[in-house]
């Protein structure tokens, strides 16, 4: 579903963030991307919607090469949660906000309706649906952001740190929504105890490589890897 193959990538001044990068994620997979702060996750993973495009290498999602010809049908493929909800939420209304990306695909408004007014509900935010994004509460931006990703229906999700905010009983109720998803998944985020529940298989990244992947139990219940790698054990495995 996503193959990524000798991806570079520098900032403008000058700084390596990827390097050389390869990866391949089956349909249905689940897949996350640890590392320390400054790794180069938020870059790798910004790349798989075409936020960035490839500077070197290639990626393909779902066979589609990744270039500006292609964007529309990369972006209807692939949902991408930013870091910052700020980044996702731009109009004045809530509703407005998740409506906002299936209007734009052309779907019908009846679904559109039905689909935004479910999503709102499911994630407890129907009641503040005519506040504006900026008067909600962090966890509420989280979850509005998850709601404009999900009401598009994506095929592959990209989440960038998806708990940050969120109290244990919105990050539990995240944790069975996207279990449920059913669909392709990559996941990026320190809680590694998240990455446990919802993860199958884990990469470790460090100084814009990739150091380590394989199996969620061999990669985080490795004490020695994760210090090599400057993170700890996920914290249910400290206690
Ligand atoms: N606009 C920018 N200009 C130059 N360097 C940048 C810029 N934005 C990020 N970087 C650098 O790119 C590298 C990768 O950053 P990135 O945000 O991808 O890391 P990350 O692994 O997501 O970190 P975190 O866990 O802190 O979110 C870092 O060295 C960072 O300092």
């Amino acid at each position: 579903m996503i193959a990524i193959e000798g991806l570079c990538f520098s900032w403008p001044d000058g700084t390596k963030a990827i390097d050389h990068i390869s990866l391949a994620v089956g349909e249905g997979d689940s897949v996350g991307i640890v590392g320390a702060n400054g790794a180069g996750k938020s870059t790798l993973v910004n790349h798989l919607n075409g936020y960035f495009l490839p500077q070197k290498g290639s990626i393909s999602i779902g066979g589609v090469d990744l270039n500006k010809k292609n964007l529309d049908r990369i972006h209807r493929m692939v949902g991408l949660l930013f870091q910052n909800p700020d980044d996702q939420l731009f109009t004045a209304r809530l509703y407005d906000d998740v409506a906002f990306g299936p209007e734009n695909l052309g779907m019908d408004a009846a679904e559109v309706a039905m689909v935004v007014e479910a999503r709102l509900r499911e994630l407890n935010l129907w009641e503040l649906r005519n506040r504006a994004p900026s008067q909600l509460s962090q966890g509420q931006k989280r979850f509005a952001s998850f709601a404009a990703v999900l009401v598009m229906k994506p095929e592959v999700m990209v989440m960038d740190e998806p708990t940050a905010d969120l109290d244990p009983k919105n990050r539990r109720k995240l944790i069975n929504l996207v279990n449920g998803l059913g669909i392709t998944r990559i996941t990026v985020s320190h809680d590694l105890d998240f990455i446990q529940d919802t993860c199958q298989r884990v990469c470790i990244m460090k100084q814009g490589r990739i150091t380590a992947d394989g199996p969620t139990e061999e990669i985080l219940g490795n004490r020695e890897l994760l210090e090599a790698n400057d993170l700890e054990l996920p914290l249910r495995l400290q206690r």
